[in-house]
């Protein structure tokens, strides 16, 4: 039966600052280093083994795998990369900090931002510096693809056709797979998968390198699905 294992990045140095981050590639901060170890350390403790990882274009993703699969003795198995499984890209708020912007816009205004399934935060001006169309590595993307701001559903989305065309046929092939993505990414892939409404969505929030592991049937069925937490098992 082959399981699927899905993590969210360790603590962020934006998590700490408590700044909208999306695309913007921050690095982990100490204590992100430190979760990542230890969510590697209690799955090579779960005897999990995984066959091939996923994982998205931004370092604090990239860097709670390598240190996952260092902490499993597994850095020899492949990890794909694909920009699909990237955060829901934040427009014009990443950079700003979630507090001050509460105080300007109000709890209301902030929620819909962070956590309404359709809405779009402000846009990206095409030429402002923090453009993702300026960095090498969505280069290869036509124009069209790289976005200025995205709500949940535009991040459902695009990370679909990478669930559909990259990760899917290789669980059904039998691999174990491990994806090391985002909060918001995730919450897409999770929606999709357990088949959450657009009006739940917005209660579920994924712990920091907490992996959330879903036992699947042959036919991709879930049988079983838990958090693998410090105390153990958590059924979700
Ligand atoms: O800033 C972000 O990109 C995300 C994830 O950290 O934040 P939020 O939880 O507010 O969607």
């Amino acid at each position: 039966m082959p399981y699927l294992a899905l993590i969210r990045h360790g603590e962020s140095q934006w998590n700490l600052e408590n700044r909208f981050t999306g695309w913007t590639d921050v690095d982990l901060s100490e204590k992100g280093v430190q979760q990542s170890r230890e969510a590697g350390r209690r799955l090579h403790g779960g005897g999990y083994t995984f066959d091939l990882a996923f994982t998205s274009y931004l370092r604090r993703a990239i860097r709670t795998l390598w240190l996952v699969q260092d902490h499993m003795d597994r850095m020899w198995i492949p990890d794909l990369k694909d920009w699909r499984l990237n955060e829901r890209h934040y427009g014009a708020l990443q950079g700003e900090n979630k507090a001050a912007f509460e105080q300007l816009y109000g709890a209301e205004q902030l929620h819909q931002w962070r956590r309404s399934y359709a809405v779009r935060p402000p846009l990206l001006e095409p030429d402002d510096p923090r453009h993702a169309r300026f960095e090498a590595k969505y280069a290869h993307l036509d124009v069209g693809q790289i976005p200025a701001s995205e709500s949940l559903a535009d991040t459902v989305h695009r990370v679909l056709p990478c669930w559909r065309e990259r990760i899917r046929p290789r669980l059904l092939a039998g691999d174990d797979v491990l994806v090391a993505a985002h909060g918001n990414s995730l919450r897409g892939l999770v929606k999709y998968l357990e088949g959450i409404s657009d009006e739940d969505i917005p209660h579920l929030n994924i712990p920091l390198a907490v992996p959330r592991v879903y036992e699947l049937a042959e036919d991709g069925a879930i049988r079983r699905r838990f958090y693998l937490r410090p105390e153990g098992e958590e059924a979700v």
